[in-house]
């Protein structure tokens, strides 16, 4: 019988995301010890942080797709390069970065992936990093991958992603996000993180299946066991919950409150850092995602990729203002993006909110 379309694809990056996921857990775990903070976190030139997970993970990624793809044509279009890691005084941030990173692979059987014969020497661990240089683009496969979205939750112990997507000929085939941190219930969305053993997971699905699944993360190792995920049925506005960035300089919150007011939601957003948000829709958690940034900022294909399939395979959809679907051909932005970005968990609510944003569009200030 042939082999299921994308299966080792499917696998690997699943099976990765787990493990980048422990190696983020263990990472934050750190972060909340007042002594190693400073040292595990750096700040962008756009005064972003970034942290020993975010190269780690990066590093892991790039790795296990070399070992099991091959690294001769492989494409990887993700967040971090190796500028400010590579100079002479980040010696001690490399060192956290390789002792995250060959702690992870050191675990990569149990989790059924490839592991080095020998710790990755720094080099190898910055060639993995730098390799993920690929700009994407219209032709051709490309792993799209943000290593952890959502910093700046992660540095605070709240909500982040790690989100891994295959991008063929401009189309999304398949996501995983993991998701460390999100609840088993709801209310923890919005008390940041809850008790061991009630959170964790990773979802993930496949374009065109019509199915989207959720694995809990267990420590150690990979579960068995995967439940179908469903967006939520409702489709009563005044029974909706909408979620959006907790940054307002993310997304502006007033134009959004005046969105879902006029659409007649009544309940108060749930302020979620990362792709977290797109993870809430898929599960029936919250019904409605907005994100309405500057018009001058442009929004990544990393930030979106993996979400977009997952709510969608799930039955939700997403779109821009426009209600156009998102464009992941033109390179590392979502060029041609209509104003903002929306994901509902069905046609009567999205519809809606198209239809708010028409209305109230002409009177916006963005
Ligand atoms: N000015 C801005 N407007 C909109 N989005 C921004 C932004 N600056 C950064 N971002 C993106 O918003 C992401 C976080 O999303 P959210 O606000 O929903 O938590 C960031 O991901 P990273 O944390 O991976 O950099 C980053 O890509
Ligand atoms: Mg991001």
């Amino acid at each position: 019988m042939a082999e299921e379309f994308l299966a080792t694809e499917m696998d690997t990056a699943v099976r990765v995301v787990h493990l980048a996921s422990s190696l983020c857990v263990k990472v934050q775990d750190k972060l909340r010890l007042p002594s190693s903070a400073n040292g595990h976190v750096k700040s962008k030139d756009d005064d972003s942080p970034v942290t020993v997970a975010d190269w780690g993970v990066q590093a892991i990624v790039s790795w296990v797709l070399a070992q099991v793809f091959g690294g001769q044509n492989l494409s990887i279009v993700a967040e971090e390069d190796t500028e400010s890691l590579s100079k002479a005084e980040s010696l001690g941030l490399l060192g956290a970065v390789s002792s995250a990173v060959n702690e992870a692979l050191s675990e990569a059987s149990k989790y059924g992936l490839p592991k080095p014969d020998k710790p990755l020497e720094t080099t190898e661990i910055l060639e993995a990093i730098g390799r993920c240089n690929s700009l994407g683009g219209p032709k051709g496969r490309h792993w799209v991958l943000d290593p952890v979205d959502g910093t700046l939750g992660f540095v605070r112990g709240d909500q982040y992603a790690v989100a891994l997507a295959l991008i063929e000929n401009g189309k999304v085939l398949l996501g995983v996000l993991g998701c460390p941190n999100y609840p088993v219930k709801k209310e923890g969305l919005s008390n940041g993180c809850n008790q061991p053993g009630t959170k964790g997971c990773v979802m993930y699905a496949k374009k065109g299946s019509g199915q989207a699944w959720m694995q809990p993360l267990i420590p150690g190792g990979y579960p068995e066991a995967a439940t179908l995920l469903k967006v939520s049925s409702v489709d009563d506005p005044v029974l909706a919950t909408v979620c959006e960035p907790v940054e307002r300089a993310n997304s502006n919150h007033l134009f959004t409150a005046g969105l879902a007011n006029s659409m007649g939601v009544r309940k108060k957003p749930l302020r979620v850092y990362s792709m977290v948000k797109y993870a809430a829709i898929a599960c029936g958690d919250a019904e409605v995602f907005m994100k309405f940034a500057q018009s001058s900022y442009k929004e990544k294909i990393w930030d979106h990729a993996a979400g977009v399939v997952i709510v969608e395979e799930a039955g939700g959809v997403v779109t821009d203002a426009g209600g156009r679907n998102l464009d992941f051909s033109k390179g590392v932005y979502l060029e041609g993006l209509d104003r903002g970005i929306i994901a509902c968990s069905g046609q009567v609510l999205h519809e809606k909110l198209i239809g708010a944003v028409y209305a109230s569009w002409e009177s916006s200030s963005l």
